[in-house]
């Protein structure tokens, strides 16, 4: 569809309706800040919106939209969300970015403006080993003695989380003289200038990126105010997780701009407070960008019944939270939702009968394994190990999603998977249509007499790729090589260029060679198709830390270990915890079940597990007339 809709007639795509509070969003010109509940349909929201805007031509050609999200998955979820929406055609100008692909991309194109003492080598690496946990032994063990004008008693009396939250990446990069300032900033300066090393190729981690993406767009008013032509719109989303280093570079970037901000969020979500989420953000944002403050009222996603136990939750997170109204309907005598909480004696029987009540379940409601999720505050291989062992034994597969969630939605990963799909069978027209959009995008061609002359060269390659892959290769080095012939087919450079992640450093090569390793050990045991669904977890109940699980929804939802040692910052950070509490709880569309196990092993001793420290969200439960069951 083209963007010649009228505003007037413009309806929503895909849902049967917005709430007016939502409508007044998509339709609006000004900033603004939507604070919703879980399923509210924020992410929905911006969805609808950027269709309005591009079918509308609100957004009129080549202005863009940039949207931004925390995790690699949401972003690429809101992506598909438009392109389904509106068509590659529009969406081709709707740019969903992570902060991190987004920063990165600025300091890509333009760290060699810096000025010298924050430029980076165009051929840096990202370094991980830099957290704020481990600053102290940066400063004292790394920092070369040589030059410095700190003495080692000096350093050793810095607190590193001070340092990391402070002069290092906590507040905006100076440029400003240092003589005479306190020790804490003059560390600061100098592990910059150890990280970037001169001409040695520089080391730097996603934090420090993001500084150098705002000091860039600082010093640079051309950079600057070509950015702000590009982007006509701007959304931000899951913005309670908002740090400071994010913050301030969308407030250099766009405050006071005609640039129109939208950023949704939940405050009763907030669990990235150790990853420097900052407090206040919302009415921060209402100040610096003179927005207008909307709250949305119903949950999509869940049951009344759960809908009903979450308001419990979000009352004691934020007193003041609107309640929230289930917009599910249920016919009479249908179940409107579960909520249980489950006593066992131990971890085997725990791990015994839910394995049963998890294929029950999947019979008696008709789920597919990837409907029901498992999740656990913490070590999910850990908690999680036997409950595996016991579905697999009912023929259920699961996976532990952590290492793979990331991977799998890397575009490298997607059009790869695409490929070696249409390679495995000869009806995948799914797989077909996103390569044929993808090449179109690549070439910046369209149209049918395109799609002719690139289909009969696909269908060639196809072919060939087939034969190739009768007998299935199980050395990485082979599985990089065929790798390499598919993203050549695509165009290399190009598709490097269009996903810019992969432009700089080593992360494209990162990528082939995770994606190769992990295609080797199943190539090994399993039929091409069937490798394929194992790597992105077709039939396989996910299994992931309920960090992880923010922004996705499941039919039924298991979380395993509500217990002391599991949540065993409770005491210490009693408001995210039951915020993490709240996160689970609200992924679940039609059932939530919490256990506890009265012996489980921490690490590799089995021991008496406790919820004394924890009580608190025992107590949230039963004021919602959930009480503890004990099962066998
Ligand atoms: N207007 C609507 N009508 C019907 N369904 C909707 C509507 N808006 C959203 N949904 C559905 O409700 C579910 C939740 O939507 P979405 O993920 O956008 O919520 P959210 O507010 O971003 O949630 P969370 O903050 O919990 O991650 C999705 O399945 C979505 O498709």
């Amino acid at each position: 569809m083209r963007g010649n809709v009228r505003p007037s007639e413009w309806t929503p795509i895909g849902v049967p309706s917005l709430e007016p509070a939502a409508l007044d969003v998509v339709h609006s010109r000004q900033n603004m800040l939507v604070v919703a509940g879980p399923g509210a349909g924020k992410t929905e929201l911006l969805a609808q919106r950027a269709c309005f805007l591009l079918q509308t031509g609100r957004c009129p050609f080549p202005r863009r939209i940039l949207a931004i999200s925390f995790k690699r998955d949401a972003a690429r979820n809101l992506s598909d969300r438009v392109k389904l929406r509106c068509g590659s055609d529009l969406a081709s100008r709707f740019h969903s970015y992570t902060f991190d692909a987004f920063a990165k991309n600025l300091v890509d194109r333009f760290g060699q403006a810096l000025p010298d003492q924050f430029r980076p080598t165009r051929d840096y690496k990202i370094n991980f080993e830099l957290t704020k946990w481990a600053a102290s032994d940066w400063i004292n063990q790394s920092l070369p003695t040589q030059g410095s004008t700190l003495s080692p008693a000096v350093r050793a009396r810095i607190n590193g989380i001070q340092f990391y939250e402070g002069p290092f990446v906590g507040q905006r990069l100076s440029l400003d003289r240092l003589e005479g300032r306190p020790p804490i900033e003059r560390a600061a300066a100098e592990l910059w200038r150890y990280m970037l090393k001169g001409d040695l190729r520089s080391e730097m981690n996603f934090h420090m990126i993001g500084r150098l993406a705002e000091l860039i767009l600082r010093r640079n008013p051309k950079i600057l105010a070509a950015l702000r032509a590009a982007y006509a719109y701007v959304f931000l989303d899951e913005f309670q997780d908002t740090s400071s280093i994010h913050y301030d570079l969308a407030v250099t970037a766009f405050r006071g701009t005609t640039t129109v901000v939208t950023a949704v969020g939940d405050n009763k979500q907030r669990v990235n407070k150790w990853a420097g989420a900052l407090d206040g953000i919302f009415d921060r944002f209402e100040q610096d960008f003179a927005s207008k403050r909307t709250h949305l009222l119903f949950n999509y996603r869940s049951a009344p019944e759960l809908v009903r136990v979450q308001s419990f939750v979000a009352a004691a997170i934020d007193p003041n939270a609107p309640a929230a109204q289930a917009a599910m309907y249920i016919a009479d005598g249908k179940p409107d939702g579960e909520c249980l909480s489950l006593i066992f004696t131990n971890y085997e029987v725990e791990a015994r009968e839910l394995a049963k009540m998890i294929k029950r379940w999947i019979k008696q409601d008709a789920l597919s394994p990837r409907d029901v999720c498992i999740l656990t505050r913490q070590r999910p291989e850990h908690y999680a190990k036997l409950l595996q062992a016991e579905l697999l034994k009912a023929n259920i597969n699961s996976r532990v999603e952590n290492s793979l969630q990331d991977l799998v939605a890397e575009p490298l990963t997607i059009y790869v998977v695409h490929m070696l799909r249409l390679a495995a069978s000869n009806h995948a027209p799914q797989s077909w249509g996103a390569i044929v959009d993808l090449l179109a995008q690549l070439q910046g061609e369209l149209g049918e007499r395109f799609e002719r002359r690139m289909s009969r060269k696909f269908s060639q390659f196809v072919v060939d790729l087939r034969t190739k892959l009768v007998n299935l290769p199980t050395d990485p080095c082979m599985i990089e090589t065929l790798l390499d012939e598919i993203i050549g087919f695509f165009g290399t450079d190009e598709f490097k260029a269009e996903f810019q992640q992969y432009a700089q450093g080593d992360f494209f090569a990162k990528t082939r060679r995770d994606i190769a390793q992990e295609l080797a050990s199943r190539f090994a045991r399993l039929r091409l198709s069937d490798a394929l669904d194992d790597l992105e977890g077709v039939g396989a109940i996910p299994i992931m830390t309920m960090h992880k699980s923010k922004g996705l929804e499941y039919h039924t939802v298991i979380f395993i270990g509500l217990e002391d040692a599991a949540l065993k910052g409770f005491n210490a950070e009693r408001d995210e915890e039951t915020c993490g509490f709240f996160v689970a709880l609200s992924r679940a569309k039609m059932r939530a079940v919490f256990t506890f196990s009265e012996r489980r092993p921490t690490y590799n001793v089995v021991q008496i597990q406790k919820r004394e420290a924890i009580n608190p969200l025992y107590d949230i439960l039963k004021a919602a007339g959930i009480e503890p069951q004990h099962v066998a």
